[in-house]
Order: C-alpha cells, then structure tokens, then sequence
C-alpha cells in the first residue's frame, strides 16, 4: 500500500476518533487561545509597568490598576493552561476507551476463526500498547498543534504593531520549524512502523515460548527460544533508539532555529537602541515574547513523536477492524435456559451447506443433515475431514459460504438464533486463573453451589472436585495447569451443562481420556440428551456407539449413516447403547 493512501486513511480514522472526544478538545484548544491571549496581554502590561516606573518616573501604587490587570492575566493565563491540559487528557482518555471498546466488540463479532488469521502477540500489543499509543496524541499532540498556530499568530500580529524589523526575523524564521519537522516526519514514521513491527513479533514470541515451554524445555530448545526473544530484544531496542535519535535531533535543531532568531532579534533592536531609533518598551516587549514565539513550536516538536507513534499504532489497529465479522451477531449474548420462554428447538437443519476458510479453498460443500431434539448426533471422520468446521458452522463462528443453517422451534417455524441456548465443549477447553466455582459460573455467572454440584455430577466431574483441597473453591490454575486433561474436560462439560442449554454441542469430548472415563462422559453425555439436541464431533468408538444418529464426512461431504435403532423410532433420550 502507497504511503500517501496510508497517509489519506490514517487521516480519515483521525477526523472519526477526534469525533467521539470533540467536546473535550474544542474545550482544550479554546481554553489554550485563552492561555495564549492572558500570555501576551501579561507581557504587554508588564512592559507597559516597567517603562513607566523605571524610566518614566511612575510610581508602582500609579501603576496599581495594571498592576491587577497582570495579576488577573497571569492567574487566567496558569487556570487556562491547567484547564487546557485537564480537557485534552480526558479527551485522550475517552479515545482510548472508546477505541478499546471497539475493537473488543469488533474482536467478538470476528470471532475465534478470524481472530486466528493474526498471531496471538500482535493482537495482545495492538490491544494494550496500541490503543494507549492514543492517548498522547489526542492528550498533547493536537491541543500543541493547535497551539503551535494560535500562540505564534498572534504574537506576530503584536509584534508587527510594535516593531517591523523583529516582524520581519519572526515571521521569516519560524514557518523553518513546520519545515523540518515535515522532513524528519518521513524517516521517523519508518522507524516507528519498525519499532512496532519488532514490538508485535517480540510479544508474539514470548507468548509462543510461555505457551510451549514444556514442549521447548524438553526438545532442548529453551537456550534456542530464549535467544531469538533476546535478539528480538535487541532490535526493538534499537529500532526504539533510532526513533529516540531522531526525537532528539529535531529537539536540537530546533532550539538551534529558535535560539538563532531571538539572538537576531536581540542584537538588531540592542543596536537600535544603542543608536537611540528604538525605544525601551517595544525592545522589552518584543524581547519577552521571543521565547514565547518558539515556545509551542518546541512543544509541537516534543510531542510530535506522539503522532508517529499513534500513525503506526493506527495502522495496527486498522489491521484487527479489517477482521472479518465471522460470528454470527447474537444481541442476547447472555441467552440461559428461561429467557427463551416459548421456543423449545425442535431441530437444527443444514441445507445445501457450504463451508471455507479461504475463498476457493472449500473445507464443506452441499451438507444436508437434520439435528433434532432429543437426538445425540455424532460427526464421525478422518482428522482434517472438516468435523470442527461444521460443529463452528453449527455455532454460528463461521458462516456458511453456501446453502443455509436454520434453528426451527417446536411448531416447526424458524427461530432466531439468538432464543437458542446453546453451549459447547471445544478440543482444547479453556480454563481461566481462578476457581473451579469461577471456571463453572463462566458457563452461568450467578449460578448456585447446588447447581454446580448437580452440573458437576451429570458431568461424572463432582467426585474428582470434591476431592480437591478446597473443592470448589481450589484454585485451578493457568489454564488449569494443576488439573489433569481428564479433568479439565469433566469441568468443561459440567460448565457448559450449567447452562442446561437446548443445543449442546461437543468436540472431541473424549480426547485425553482412559477407557473408563471416556465410557463414563459417553455415559454423562447420553444421560443429557433427554430434551436437548446433543451434537459430538468424534473419532473415538464408544461415543460412536451411543450415537442415534451417525454422520459421516469425507471429501467434504456428510453421510448419514444407518444407526441401529434409530432414535425417530424411539422415545427422546431413552437409548441405552453405551458399552459398559
Ligand atoms: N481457522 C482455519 N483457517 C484455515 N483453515 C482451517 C482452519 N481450521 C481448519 N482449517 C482447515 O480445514 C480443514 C478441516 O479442519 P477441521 O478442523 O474441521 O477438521 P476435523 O475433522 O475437525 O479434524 P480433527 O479431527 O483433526 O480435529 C483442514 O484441512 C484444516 O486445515
């Protein structure tokens, strides 16, 4: 992509964020031109008092009344300053708390098939570092930029009152600031996008080494992974020095610029006024504004840095929003049994279904299969077959690229996916820091100790779970680390039954698991189906076996495979196949 394009774009996404925050920033910029009018009109008493006492024959009680007015100059122009800081840090605040937000709903909506398409790291760094990256554009970099042009104005238009000259040496020597600042912005916005793209891989590859540390340590490669983090390292700290030395040349130049010109304004009014053509009180006043002149170019420059920093940050940002939406929206996230009072799902229907990751890579094509209540439905297939692919279809993660997947309810009519309760077990449960009672109420936040227990059971989990230390109240740990695979899958199965959900759908369920505990989940399993549809992805036989319906996938076709006893002929949930 073109740098201008980036350019166009990163100045569209700018005008939008500026859009949410435009109260606290009009309020920062006026009260800055506040501060800027107390500033000059502090230094035009000022020069106004020390001429009349000093060489005018004044006494300072004469001069009382502008004595006050410098006082109620210097306090406006110190409250204003303040004031002007407070509104642009608010309004930095709110960017960055309404770009979070966005980006978290925009992540939910993309859902976990998107999200994949990024690494871990990158996400995390956009999230965190990115989003607060933000904060000190809107804080400082525009309330400065406004000020760089306020503040400078208008002290010209008081000195081109006052004196030619010192207007001419100001005017000629400060639009040099703008200048450089446009030529060192291309080589700083480079070494900022380095900067970020060394951030990103480096917390990419930390969370990678945290993730499989078992896996290096026993490969021998720890020494190997820890070095690559440590040259990662090393290059986000000289991509960050890089970024620093050009922050610090720009600084210098121009204190250099600025210094040059209140020199020349100095020794062209010194000798004016030594040839007696210039008198105290213009010299003075324009010796006191000077500084000031240079003083939010300086700023501007200090926080200048900041805007690279949020143009790069942007560009990340704009990389997660171009995540497709994948999930389906479901408004009532928080769906439980109850809340859909009225609609009692009578099946799941995939019509002509068609699924893909990738456009022309199709994983599913024309699925026809029906999932009915009271039926424990079972995908069966080769691993890569694409079972997970239609239990996301069947989770609304992936939409279909073809066809249609429709909920009916107990008249047969359409529902709405959102009345549809539905929970699932994924292959690779995840668990959080926290307790076993924490982990469960994920499923059902307000949930009772007695319905945990009773989910617990159904799930063959409440025995391991009363054994622990602390029961329900012991610590799991990360990612449930001090938990057993078994056991993390028992309590993810007892966390998804806690929400006694219509559609109850299952990956790999038995993975990880003995004989007998996998026969004991097939069991816990079938004793659910009662009232529910139940749906498994599986390769293992004894799920297989307690299976009333059997669909099999290969080459990215299902079929429906004859089932002995086939649960249309009998009563919901009374099928009692599992092997002992
Ligand atoms: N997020 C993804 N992006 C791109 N391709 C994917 C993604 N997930 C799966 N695939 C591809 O889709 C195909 C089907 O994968 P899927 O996970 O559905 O198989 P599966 O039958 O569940 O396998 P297993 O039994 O090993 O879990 C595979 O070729 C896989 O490489």
């Amino acid at each position: 992509m073109s740098s201008a394009s980036n350019t166009g774009k990163g100045r569209g996404q700018v005008a939008a964020l500026a859009r949410t925050a435009r109260g606290w920033l009009v309020a920062s910029v006026g009260c800055g031109a506040v501060s800027a009018a107390c500033l000059v009109g502090q230094f035009v008493v000022l020069a106004h008092v020390v001429d009349d006492t000093v060489f005018r024959g004044q006494s300072l009680w004469a001069e009382r009344g502008l004595l006050v007015l410098f006082g109620a100059c210097l306090l406006g122009c110190i409250g204003a300053r303040f004031a002007s800081d407070m509104a642009g840090t608010e309004a930095g605040l709110q960017v960055v708390a309404s770009v979070r937000n966005a980006l978290l709903r925009h992540l939910a909506k993309a859902g976990p098939v998107a999200c994949v398409r990024l690494p871990a790291g990158q996400v995390l760094s956009v999230v965190d570092e990115g989003v607060e990256a933000l904060e000190p554009f809107f804080a400082r970099y525009v309330p400065s930029a406004a000020m760089m042009v306020m503040l400078p104005l208008l002290i010209l238009a008081v000195v081109c009152g006052v004196d030619g000259w010192s207007f001419v040496i100001l005017a000629c020597t400060g639009p040099l600031v703008p200048m450089c600042m446009v030529f060192v912005g291309y080589s700083a916005q480079k070494a900022m996008d380095r900067q970020w793209g060394y951030l990103s891989t480096l917390a990419g590859s930390f969370l990678d080494a945290l993730r499989g540390l078992k896996t290096l340590r026993v490969f021998g490669r720890t020494a190997g992974s820890l070095e690559r983090i440590g040259v990662l390292g090393d290059a986000h700290r000289r991509a960050t020095l890089s970024v620093m030395k050009i922050a610090f040349l720009t600084s210098a130049s121009l204190e250099f610029f600025a210094s040059l010109s209140i020199a020349l304004v100095a020794v062209v009014f010194g000798s004016r006024l030594l040839a007696g053509t210039a008198e105290f009180r213009s010299a003075f006043l324009v010796l006191l504004l000077a500084p000031e002149y240079f003083a939010p170019l300086r700023n501007f420059s200090a926080s200048y840095h900041a805007r690279q920093n949020a143009m790069a940050a942007l560009e990340q940002i704009a990389k997660l929003q171009a995540l497709p939406e994948l999930a389906i929206a479901l408004d009532a996230e928080e769906v439980t049994a109850g809340d859909h009072a009225g609609t009692v799902v009578e099946s799941l229907r995939c019509e002509h279904v068609g699924a893909e990751y990738e456009a022309s890579a199709t994983v599913l094509h024309d699925v026809n299969c029906t999932f009915r209540r009271g039926q424990f439905s079972v995908l069966s297939g080769e691993s890569g077959a694409g079972k997970s692919t239609l239990l996301s279809v069947i989770l609304g993660l992936l939409p279909p690229s073809a066809g249609r997947f429709c909920v009916l309810d107990a008249h047969d009519l359409p529902a709405l996916r959102s009345d549809v309760c539905m929970a699932y077990v994924p292959q690779r449960p995840q668990l959080v820091y926290g307790t076993v009672a924490d982990n469960l109420r994920m499923g059902l936040p307000h949930a009772s100790l007695e319905a945990m227990r009773e989910a617990a059971h159904m799930a063959d989990a409440l025995e391991f779970i009363e054994s622990l230390p602390e029961g329900f109240s012991t610590v799991v740990g990360e990612r449930g680390s001090r938990l057993s695979k078994g056991q993390v899958r028992r309590l993810a199965l007892a966390r998804a039954l806690l929400r006694k959900p219509d559609v109850l759908v299952l990956d790999e369920p038995t993975a990880d698991l003995d004989p007998a505990s996998a026969r004991r989940i097939a069991s816990a399993i079938r004793q659910c189906v009662a009232g529910r549809i139940v749906i498994a992805a599986t390769h293992k036989a004894e799920l297989v076996a307690c299976a009333d319906q059997v669909l099999d996938i290969a080459d990215g076709q299902v079929m429906v495979r004859a089932v002995p006893g086939d649960s249309l002929a009998q009563p919901a949930g009374e099928k009692e196949v599992c092997p002992a």
